[in-house]
């Protein structure tokens, strides 16, 4: 055998052995159901999202069902910059009025949705694009946040306009398309009791249909590598009491405050655990769940 055949061989002996210690992980998983959410902030270019796509193809084809909740906070932005329409949040919620809401179901039920749709079919795999709207999946009520002035300590109600919550999911829609080998790609919006649009943050409907769906993951796919604490490390575990001591002692802010409040709730409702991962890194969802070493930050009870 000549020097380069033998490193050849090496090359693919690694190759076949990690192949190989995949098979116990497809042996636990196969069956069950794993929310993906996939963020805005982790659509970062064309190359990675053949990528995401095709990850999600294999997870089918080894057995797991898949769901996609995509968010698009970023390119909603985008549009309203756009369209010259101001935009604000509150503790990561977009304040959404009437004009808004109509660009934010464009761009997500639209463009967002339909990217996502077009990447998995040409990956091989057979998506369908649907929101909350679509077989009564997601009806929503209007949030209702409070607030604390911190110097009177009074309890103030915030008008965040048409952002909305789940007060009902109906899952049946999701489980009709996974018997029939499709996967579902969910847009965060939802209808209301008065057929009003909400706008719902995308984390929040990745939660709730984990918890309706009877996943056993919950992936949410982002901009960071986890979780990190105030030095900036990677914090790879927290039960839901560290969680709460993250929040009370301010170490986490903006988008990561609903993010990780859906994580705890998802796993109180009965999912085996949250991951927070890095969806810049490709095949993060492959490393997650088929190799033994785990990456981002797992959320668990
Ligand atoms: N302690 C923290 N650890 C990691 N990220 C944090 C933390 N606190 C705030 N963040 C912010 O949360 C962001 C992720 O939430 P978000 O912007 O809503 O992402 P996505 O669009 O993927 O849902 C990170 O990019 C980071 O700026
Ligand atoms: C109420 C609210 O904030 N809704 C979000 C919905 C999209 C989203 O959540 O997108 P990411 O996951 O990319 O952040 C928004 O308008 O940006």
């Amino acid at each position: 055998m000549t020097q380069k055949n033998f490193s050849d061989t090496k090359h693919w002996l690694r190759t076949a052995r990690t192949i190989s210690e995949a098979l116990p992980f497809m042996r636990r998983y196969a069956g069950k159901t794993f929310v993906v959410k996939y963020g805005g902030h982790a659509m970062v270019d064309e190359e990675l999202a053949a990528i995401f796509a095709s990850d999600i193809v294999l997870m089918k084809q080894v057995g797991v069902n898949p769901i996609v909740v995509h968010g698009g906070g970023p390119q909603i932005g985008r549009m309203l910059e756009r369209l010259s329409v101001k935009s604000e949040f509150v503790d990561g919620l977009r304040i959404t009025d009437s004009k808004t809401v109509e660009v934010v179901e464009m761009v997500l039920s639209g463009t967002i949705n339909k990217s996502i749709v077009s990447a998995i079919n040409a990956a091989g795999g057979r998506a369908v694009g649907l929101s909350g709207k679509d077989g009564h999946l997601i009806q929503a009520q209007k949030l209702r946040r409070t607030t604390k002035d911190p110097e009177s300590n009074i309890e103030k109600v915030l008008d965040l306009g048409f952002v909305g919550e789940p007060s009902l999911i109906d899952p049946s829609i999701l489980t009709s398309l996974q018997d029939s080998g499709l996967i579902p790609v969910i847009a965060p919006i939802g209808i209301g009791p008065n057929g009003e649009t909400y706008n719902i943050n995308a984390d929040t409907v990745a939660g709730a249909i984990a918890s309706a769906a009877g996943a056993s993951r919950l992936l949410m796919l982002t901009d960071v590598i986890g979780v990190l604490d105030k030095a900036g490390e990677l914090l790879p575990d927290l039960n839901i009491s560290q969680v709460e001591a993250l929040q009370a002692d301010g170490t986490i802010s903006g988008g990561m405050i609903p993010k990780l409040e859906t994580c705890v709730k998802a796993v109180e409702n009965g999912v085996e655990a949250s991951v927070i991962l890095d969806g810049r890194l490709p095949h993060s969802m492959l490393l997650e769940i088929f190799t033994g070493g785990g990456i981002g930050t797992l959320i668990h009870r």
